[in-house]
């Protein structure tokens, strides 16, 4: 039986000191119409994230999951509602998080190996030439991607260059990755090699993420928590479910449990029960 954890939105709850590495209080977002009337994004969204906890986030399209992202981000600002990272509010962006998206977003004229170096020379600018030398050989390393370090963007695949966008979000060592649908413009077998890369680097230098997904078998194989968005406009957390397996997962494994099969169920069912209400 999968029991979602509470979505609190009681105020007096807010007054409690801070436990959560990454605090997202009370958040609306809304964006003014041409008409000058409000178009509601989000709406009142509480979420709490541990310091080395990986959470995934899925809704509908266009329920507001990117916009949640950005605002993590610093990219956007909310409405009304604060965002705390390690105690401290978020206004804007900074190298304490890191963005990977689906469409990559490497500077096209820069090789694999430069595209990491400059987000390094960027946020390590204490860094000692042979630090950052090491640093980005580290991470090439940690995706294999070696023997491509000089290769343009134009001369790699899909899943290549998401390793390297993986790769320079965690070579400015932030204490926060964002992922928006990372693995969304793979194909199955090149998703699944990657999901396990990902996971692998996050099993041995654990640190707090935010993964968007719209697939629910990607979200139980690599989260410790499901979030489930309400549809749009003005949707808000509907449940927060716990996956129960220990990391390192097997998916192959997981997959045979009953527990695999009721959570998965349960969150197919909740997005049926959003879609069915949109028709
Ligand atoms: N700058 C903006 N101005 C006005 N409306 C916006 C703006 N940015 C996003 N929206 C609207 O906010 C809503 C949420 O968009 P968002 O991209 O966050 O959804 P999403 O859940 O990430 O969607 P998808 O899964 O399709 O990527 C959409 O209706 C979108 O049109």
């Amino acid at each position: 039986m999968i029991k979602p954890t509470s979505v609190s939105t009681n105020a007096s709850e807010r007054s409690l000191p801070r436990q959560g590495f990454l605090e997202i209080e009370n958040l609306f977002k809304s964006y003014r119409t041409a008409d000058g009337g409000e178009f509601v994004v989000l709406n009142g969204i509480d979420l709490t994230i541990g310091e080395d906890e990986y959470i995934s986030v899925i809704g509908h399209s266009g329920c507001g999951k990117s916009t949640l992202l950005k605002i993590v981000a610093g990219l956007e600002k909310p409405t009304s509602g604060t965002v705390w990272l390690d105690g401290r509010e978020v206004r804007k962006p900074g190298s304490d998080r890191m963005m990977v998206f689906q469409h990559y977003g490497l500077l096209p004229w820069l090789t694999v190996r430069e595209n990491i170096r400059l987000a390094v020379d960027e946020v390590l600018k204490n860094a000692t030439r042979a630090e950052k030398i090491s640093i980005v050989n580290e991470h090439l390393a940690m995706v294999n991607l070696n023997a491509a370090a000089d290769k343009y963007p134009d001369e790699i695949s899909g899943g290549m260059k998401q390793r390297v966008g993986i790769a320079r979000a965690l070579a400015i060592r932030p204490k926060m990755l964002l992922m928006d649908e990372p693995f969304g413009a793979l194909d199955a077998l090149t998703r699944g090699k990657l999901q396990r890369q990902v996971l692998n680097i996050w099993e041995s230098h654990k640190q707090a993420v935010m993964m968007i997904t719209h697939d629910v078998d990607e979200a139980i194989y690599m989260s410790d928590r499901i979030v489930l968005m309400t549809n749009g406009p003005a949707a808000t957390i509907g449940e927060i479910l716990e996956v129960p397996f220990p990391h390192p997962r097997n998916r192959q494994e997981i997959r045979q449990s009953k527990e695999y099969f009721e959570l998965r169920n349960h969150a197919l069912n909740f997005l049926d029960r959003y879609f069915t209400q949109d028709e």
